[in-house]
């Protein structure tokens, strides 16, 4: 087993292998789990073209749907989505600080929404940008059980060029900067036994920190 390296894939995004330790990746595991049981499930998300995501998502403090957020999950059950804790902003920052180093400003991110996904071994996730915020603060993405590859590509199209990385469980991966609006996607996850250590028996947990830079209606 080969320790396996930071990297910088282009500019400010930055992979972090195995930077969760088994307690967070824990922890993470089982706060998914609890806030799959509600106020909203688990869903696939339906796409305006009639499509369905494979992948299953919630989200923590505004919810998403193709292609905005709102404080209600209007698709789902029509909830209110679960608040944004404070740990997981906490979180956030040291992610920050850990990809960016300790003048990355780690200190005024304030996440606030999250995107939870699940992918059985058959999901994967087509090549998008995350574009329905109105905040240019960096995304913080989190990876939990088996590994999946991970396609970073460039801000102008879809296609090429790209980089094909591995994440795995635990590994941590910051899209900021020139790199925050670029197209990215997973074309597969490996075969693999999820992370019993974490308390997940199959598949594929990755977890968004987002800001949104959205204020609720009449309040500012
Ligand atoms: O699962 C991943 O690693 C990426 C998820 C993603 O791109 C998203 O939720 O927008
Ligand atoms: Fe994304």
């Amino acid at each position: 087993m080969f320790p396996r390296e930071r990297a910088v894939v282009a500019p400010g995004a930055v992979h972090v292998p195995g930077w969760l330790g088994t307690e967070l990746r824990r922890r993470l595991v089982d706060s998914c789990r609890a806030w799959g049981r509600g106020p909203v499930p688990f869903r696939q998300t339906a796409l305006p073209g009639g499509g369905v995501m494979s992948v299953r998502t919630v989200c923590l403090g505004w919810h998403w749907q193709p292609y905005r957020y709102s404080r209600t999950a209007d698709d789902v059950n029509g909830a209110r989505v679960a608040a944004f804790p404070r740990w997981l902003v906490a979180l956030g920052r040291r992610a920050l600080e850990e990809a960016y180093g300790e003048d990355s400003g780690a200190g005024g991110y304030t996440p606030d929404t999250a995107l939870i996904n699940f992918y059985d071994a058959d999901a994967r996730m087509g090549m998008h940008r995350d574009r329905e915020e109105r905040s240019t603060a960096p995304v913080v993405s989190l990876s939990i059980g088996d590994p999946c590859v991970f396609r970073f590509g460039n801000t102008g199209t879809r296609g090429r060029p790209w980089t094909d990385v591995e994440l795995r469980s635990g590994d941590l991966f910051v899209f900021g900067g020139p790199s925050r609006f670029a197209y990215h996607g997973v074309p597969r996850v490996l075969a693999g036994t999820g992370d019993p250590a974490a308390g997940l028996a199959s598949g594929r947990l990755n977890i968004t920190l987002r800001e949104t830079g959205l204020t609720d209606p009449g309040t500012g």
